[in-house]
């Protein structure tokens, strides 16, 4: 499946100069939505993981079927202030800003083989942090895997040497 048929691009969104890959339109399609996942599924197989963590938000509605289809474990990565138990927190800067993120400091035990899904790679920022905050925890992170991959900004080469899967690149 050409999975780029499936993505809108939006000119000037959130600000000028930033061309935003709206995926609203791959998952109101539910074969697509399901292709694009399975063919993720094939690449997280091959790195038994635990667990799978999203970034909030999009990396939830990549990342939660991803884990229910392997029968693992989702953990969501929050923007700062969401989460309701003990925390830890790391800032960070995006594409088109900066945020900071946040995970339980129980949602990772030690050792923990974590792989992270989103559904874009853009300077790697989100990503990068993601990862800071889950070897903080004590996890080992043994992948990461993205429906789209800005390959121009180069995200890939500031997450270190995981292996890294994305599916449709730009
Ligand atoms: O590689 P980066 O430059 O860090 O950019 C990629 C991140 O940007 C978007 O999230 P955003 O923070 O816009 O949040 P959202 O998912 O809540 O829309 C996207 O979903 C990635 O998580
Ligand atoms: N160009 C882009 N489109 C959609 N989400 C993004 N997150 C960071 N850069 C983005």
């Amino acid at each position: 499946m050409n999975f780029k048929d499936y993505i809108r691009v939006i000119p000037d969104f959130p600000q000028p100069g930033i061309r935003f890959k709206d995926i609203t339109t791959l998952l109101k399609d539910g074969p697509a939505y399901k292709a694009a996942i399975m063919e993720l599924k094939s690449f997280a197989d091959t790195v038994n993981a635990d667990v799978i963590a999203g970034p909030e938000a999009r990396g939830f509605v990549v990342g939660a079927p991803l884990a229910v289809e392997m029968g693992i474990g989702f953990v969501p990565v929050r923007k700062s202030g969401k989460l309701p138990f003990e925390s830890i927190k790391a800032d960070y800067s995006l594409e088109y800003g900066k945020d900071a993120l946040a995970m339980h400091v129980d949602a990772i035990t030690p050792g923990t083989r974590v792989l992270i899904a989103d559904d874009l790679l853009a300077t790697g920022g989100t990503i990068a942090t993601t990862i800071k905050l889950i070897e903080q925890l004590g996890g080992i992170v043994v992948g990461a895997t993205f429906l789209i991959e800005l390959s121009y900004l180069d995200g890939r080469n500031h997450l270190g040497d995981i292996p890294v899967k994305s599916l449709v690149q730009y």
